[in-house]
C-alpha cells in the first residue's frame, strides 16, 4: 500500500472531546465527497470544507510506500516536537482518512506506542485498531459508521438535522458551527440547539481561535 499524505504537523487537537491534547496530525490526500478543486465545490456532495487536502505538497507531506515508513516518519515528527515523550497520540484526518488508513498502519502505530484517533465523514468502513473514532456525517452522503466515540455534526446542515443522529451509538455528541461567512449566526443557532437538547455539546474549533494549525 502506498499512502498519499498532504501534510503532517504537531499541534493541539482543536476540536471535540480531546480538545487541547497534543497530537501529531497526519492529513491524508483526497476525499470521496469533494475533488478539492474550488470549481467543483458547488456541485460536491460536501460543499463547505475548510481544508486543502489536494496533493502531497504540504509540510512533511509525501508518498509513503509502506505502513512502517509512514509510522516511522510520524514517530520522528512526534519526537521532534516533544521534550517529554509520553501520551503518544496521532490523529488521522484528511481529506477522508478511511480511504487509506488500514490495519497495517494502525498496527505499525500501536507498535510504536501511539493512541490512534480518526476524523472521518463516516462513509467508509473502519479498519481495526482505531482507539478514538470521530464521525462527522454529511447530508446526502451514506453513513456506514454508525457507532464510535464522538459524533461531531457540522451545524446547520438543513438536510442533516441533529435528530437524525441522536439515536446512534456514540458516547459524545457535538454540534460544530459551520465556519464561513455566516459563522456567527451558526454559532448562535448551535448554542440555542444545545441548550434545548442537552444530549448535545457545543464544539468549538479552538485552533482557529488560537491561530495554531
Ligand atoms: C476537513 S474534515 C476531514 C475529515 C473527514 N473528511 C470529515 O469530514 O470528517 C475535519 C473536520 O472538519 C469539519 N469541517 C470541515 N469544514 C468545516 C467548516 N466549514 N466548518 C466547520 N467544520 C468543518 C469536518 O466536518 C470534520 O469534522
Ligand atoms: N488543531 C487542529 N485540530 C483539528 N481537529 C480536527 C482537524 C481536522 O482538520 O481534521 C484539526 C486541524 O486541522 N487542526
Ligand atoms: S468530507 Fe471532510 S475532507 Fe471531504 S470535503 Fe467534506 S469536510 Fe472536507
Ligand atoms: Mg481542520
Amino acid at each position: 500500500m502506498t499512502y498519499s499524505v498532504k501534510e503532517m504537523f504537531y499541534t493541539l487537537q482543536g476540536e471535540g472531546f480531546h480538545t487541547g491534547r497534543p497530537a501529531l496530525f497526519c492529513r491524508f490526500a483526497g476525499c470521496n465527497l469533494w475533488s478539492g478543486r474550488e470549481q467543483d465545490r458547488r456541485t460536491a456532495v460536501c460543499d463547505f470544507c475548510d481544508t486543502d487536502f489536494v496533493g502531497t505538497n504540504g509540510e512533511n507531506g509525501g508518498k509513503f510506500h509502506s505502513a512502517d515508513a509512514l509510522a516511522q516518519q510520524i514517530e520522528r515528527l512526534w519526537l521532534a516536537g516533544v521534550q517529554q515523550d509520553v501520551n503518544r497520540f496521532v490523529v488521522f484526518t484528511g481529506g477522508e482518512p478511511l480511504l487509506q488508513l488500514d490495519a497495517a498502519l494502525t498496527s505499525a502505530m500501536h507498535a510504536r506506542g501511539f493512541e490512534i484517533a480518526v476524523e472521518t465523514n463516516g462513509t467508509q468502513p473502519v479498519p481495526p485498531g482505531v482507539d478514538w473514532l470521530c464521525v462527522s456525517p454529511k447530508a446526502a452522503a451514506p453513513l456506514v459508521a454508525t457507532q464510535g466515540d464522538e459524533l461531531k455534526l457540522v451545524y446547520p446542515q438543513p438536510l442533516a438535522p441533529p435528530e437524525q443522529f441522536a439515536g446512534l451509538d456514540f458516547r459524545h455528541f457535538y454540534l460544530q458551527a459551520l465556519d464561513g461567512p455566516q459563522q456567527a449566526q451558526h454559532l448562535q443557532a448551535a448554542v440555542a440547539y444545545c441548550l434545548q437538547h442537552p444530549q448535545w455539546k457545543l464544539g468549538i474549533q479552538t485552533h482557529k481561535l488560537l491561530g495554531i494549525p
